[in-house]
């Protein structure tokens, strides 16, 4: 799948903002950003349920959104918001995706069994779906989304309603399909799902920010990330925001997580320019994680932007 320069204004609003998209077969692709970045929009445009403002799409060989009725019976989208029907049982939700999306009546039904079964629903295939926990909706949701075997499967903040067991329960089944041979592209604000996915791409505020393998995104930063002890961590984090090459403190417990502009990899180095400060503290450099990638690119987006 490719977009290149996929944009989307609302009014005055850019919400998606000239982006630049290739998604592997066969790969989870994760996109990472907050709230009103743009995962949605995005997501939206590459299953032709919105049109783009411009740019082109390539999903499995067909423009969209021109082609995008071809498109629908080789997808799957699965949103943050179940798109199951409360009171059909969980048994009648998958027949009836199944037709919808034109399975013959023999195979259908040895699909939804085989569904069942491997989605572990098969205790409660006559209860209704409106009374399902949190989980159990999700592995439903996501057995519907996939009742025709689609080749690509969207999901647009599928886990943001479950449990942390139910989530890694919930990525379990998203590499079984990717083993398979499904391209899976999930959206998510979770650092740790974004961290178990093949490549990823950040946005912010609508714009691509950076994308690559989890290891090459946290690569980069080698050398900028250190961790501070001080009994005074307050006072420690006041003084090492003045500091010109310093992007980011962040407090965690007595511990601060400072990220540098650019590398120092030296911890020495990085020692004696903070000694200035005069007050007591330990510091070692740490491994860079994805959410210091997180912050490093959307802190360099700003102000280059400014
Ligand atoms: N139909 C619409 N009309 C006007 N503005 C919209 C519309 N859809 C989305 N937006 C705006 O576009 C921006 C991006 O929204 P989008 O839902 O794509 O973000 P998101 O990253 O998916 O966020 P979330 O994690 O909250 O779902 C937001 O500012 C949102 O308010």
């Amino acid at each position: 799948m490719h977009a290149h320069g996929l944009t989307k204004r609302f009014g005055q609003l850019v919400a998606v903002n000239a982006v630049n998209l290739d998604v592997p077969r066969a790969c989870v692709y994760g996109f990472l950003g907050p709230n009103g970045s743009g995962k949605s929009t995005t997501i939206r445009m590459l299953c032709g349920l919105l049109t783009p403002s411009e740019g082109e799409i390539d999903v499995l060989g067909l423009r969209i959104p021109q082609q995008a009725e071809q498109l629908k019976r080789r997808i799957g989208y699965m949103t943050q918001k179940f798109s199951l029907f409360d009171d059909l049982s969980v048994r009648q939700n998958l027949e009836f995706l199944a037709t919808v999306q034109g399975l013959p009546r023999q195979q259908g039904k040895a699909r939804v069994d085989d569904l069942l079964r491997r989605y572990r629903l098969d205790d409660r295939t006559e209860q209704l779906a409106g009374t399902l926990s949190g989980g159990q909706k999700q592995r439903l949701a996501l057995a519907g989304a996939i009742v025709h075997k689609p080749e690509l499967l969207l999901l647009d903040e599928p886990t943001s309603a479950v449990d942390p067991e139910s989530r890694r329960d919930f990525w379990e089944k998203l590499f079984e399909l990717a083993d398979d041979g499904t391209t899976i592209l999930v959206s998510t604000h979770y650092m740790d799902e974004a961290e178990r996915c093949h490549r990823l791409a950040i946005l912010d505020n609508g714009n691509l920010v950076a994308d690559g393998t989890p290891k090459e995104l946290t690569a980069k930063l080698q050398g900028r990330t250190f961790l501070i002890r001080a009994d005074a961590p307050r006072k420690v984090k006041e003084a090492l925001e003045d500091q010109p090459d310093v992007l980011s403190v962040a407090q965690i417990g007595n511990e601060l997580r400072v990220l540098l502009r650019h590398s120092d990899e030296h911890v020495d180095a990085f020692k004696q320019r903070l000694q200035r400060i005069g007050l007591p503290f330990d510091v070692e450099s740490v491994t860079p994680s994805l959410e210091d990638v997180f912050v490093a690119a959307t802190r360099r987006h700003e102000e280059q932007a400014a």
